[in-house]
């Protein structure tokens, strides 16, 4: 899927118009779906840009020198070496569509205009004169979060541009909508074990990211990690997050390791192995590893926010919490992509809060059989364990979890080049060979299915005609926003 196809599937035609002394940010398509959600955005151009130039801003004169050939940068600094003061405003977008509504603002597709290549954006537009003192400080929150991250399954922020009582956000853009959308595609809502590894072990390398900073995440869930061009992930929904001092520790580890031959015997472990002439010995010895832990351990926060199904005990008790309601929502995560369901579902929010509250263990009623889901239950075991202090990760962080029997295998700083797993609805980009780790090759019988799909498909085109275009067409998912429904509200 090329870039310019954003564009080609939409006829929207959303533009800036401006009159002398207000912009108004309007659709000029009053039949699309963006009249139905009143999308009259206007704001003083003039007054913010001429009387407080520092309002708008742009990142990309920090850009780091490892994101320098990022198309996305390369965009921008197009943009803001014409710009007559060198900075990126909103007369610089052309809005394409609406992808969505959230708690604070509404979220749009958009591109630089006169790029030469197309580059899709996200644009969170946010009207501060529309929210509360409270909703306030998540936009002051997201916005904080956003400018510290620099991960490729984390949101770059390219730039935030405050016009008259806008605050707006340029982000990466996601055309394979979130995980929760993808799940209710899949039969049973739920995904194998290797796909269910392949977003975990991205999720769990992002929130090892954030609280590295010190950032405790607090609304982990399907919604929430979008699917990016490539498949691979990108955690969004940064203003429930908190900010707590975390001091990176290196920590030595002892560990057991049993080799053959022994470089360094301390210990003869076995002697003799099949028959009498074969005296294949092995030895176990002690080894000592130095390890990184950033884990903000003291964090401690009492506000209850969050979403019903993914709060964890301590969260719901209000005595206060820290990092760990993050490992358990990462259990609740784990839970929901391989059973299609949260463990402490309920009618009401107080059923669930009391299902999540009580001293009953997590229960696994779908009877699985696939390999891996034993290390799988396992490690939700271990995360949703109701104490804190002795849930797994709460000590070290991701490092303990990383080295759960669910993850063996994966080889961590290889992890963005793991191919992203086939599942329905799922449109990935091709880009560079990947590694194949995690979902494993294509079979020969997966192979001839495509083949047939495939003839199949090329017999409906020249027996339809033009109608097979539309058809085909319909293999592809492109996100437009989630259903009313279909989200979680939060507390
Ligand atoms: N970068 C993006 N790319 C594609 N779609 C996005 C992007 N960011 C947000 N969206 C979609 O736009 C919609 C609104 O997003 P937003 O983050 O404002 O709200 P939200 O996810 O509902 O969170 P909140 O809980 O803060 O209301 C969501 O449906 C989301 O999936």
């Amino acid at each position: 899927m090329e870039d310019e196809g954003y564009y080609l599937e939409t006829d929207f035609d959303v533009s800036f118009t401006s009159t002398a002394t207000d912009r108004t940010f309007t659709s000029s398509s009053a039949r699309s779906s963006l009249a139905r959600s009143s999308l009259t955005l206007s704001f003083n151009d003039r007054l913010s840009t001429a009387t407080t130039p520092s309002t708008t801003t742009s990142a990309a004169a920090t850009t780091l020198h490892h994101r320098r050939q990022d198309p996305h940068w390369t965009a921008i600094r197009a943009a803001t070496t014409l710009s007559s003061d060198g900075r990126l405003h909103l007369r610089h977008l052309k809005l394409v569509r609406l992808l969505g509504t959230g708690n604070l603002g509404r979220v749009f597709l958009c591109h630089l205009r006169d790029c030469p290549t197309p580059t899709a954006f996200a644009l969170k537009v946010i009207d501060r004169d529309a929210l509360t003192a409270k909703k306030l400080s998540h936009v002051q929150t997201e916005a904080e979060i956003l400018s510290m991250l620099d991960h490729p399954f984390l949101p770059t922020l390219y730039a935030r541009i405050d016009a008259s009582h806008y605050t707006c956000l340029l982000i990466d853009y996601c055309p394979n909508g979130d995980l929760h959308s993808l799940l209710r595609k899949q039969p049973g809502n739920r995904l194998p074990v290797s796909s269910v590894r392949f977003f975990a072990s991205e999720v769990l390398v992002a929130l090892e990211y954030l609280h590295a900073l010190g950032i405790v995440y607090r609304d982990l869930k399907p919604e929430n990690i979008l699917i990016r061009e490539d498949g691979h992930i990108m955690l969004s929904d940064f203003d429930l997050c908190f900010k707590a001092d975390v001091v990176p520790t290196f920590r030595s580890r002892r560990f057991r390791r049993v080799s053959t031959p022994p470089s360094s015997p301390r210990r003869l472990r076995r002697s003799r192995r099949c028959g009498c002439f074969s005296t294949e010995v092995e030895y176990e010895r002690e080894e000592i590893v130095a390890e990184f832990a950033a884990e903000p351990v003291t964090a401690f926060s009492k506000s209850c926010v969050g979403t019903h199904e993914y709060l964890a005990p301590e969260h719901v008790a209000g005595n206060g919490h820290g990092s760990g309601v993050d490992w358990w929502a990462f259990g609740i995560f784990l839970y929901e992509m391989l059973h299609g369901t949260t463990p402490f579902k309920g009618v009401t929010k107080e059923q669930i809060l009391r299902k999540i509250a009580s001293s009953d263990d997590v229960a696994f009623p779908l009877e699985l059989e696939e390999e891996g889901i034993r290390e799988a239950k396992d490690l939700i075991q271990k995360l949703l364990v109701k104490d804190p202090t002795k849930r797994l990760g709460c000590a070290r962080g991701a490092q303990d979890i990383k080295r759960h029997p669910f993850f063996e295998g994966i080889k961590w700083p290889l992890i963005r080049n793991y191919k992203p797993p086939e599942i329905r609805g799922l449109v990935k980009k091709s880009t560079k060979a990947h590694a194949c780790h995690v979902t494993g090759v294509s079979s020969p019988r997966r192979r001839k299915w495509l083949w047939w799909a495939l003839s199949n498909l090329l017999r409906s085109k020249s027996l339809k005609g033009s109608n097979s275009k539309i058809q085909s067409n319909n293999n592809y998912y492109h996100y437009a926003g989630k259903s009313y429904n279909a989200s979680r509200k939060r507390v």
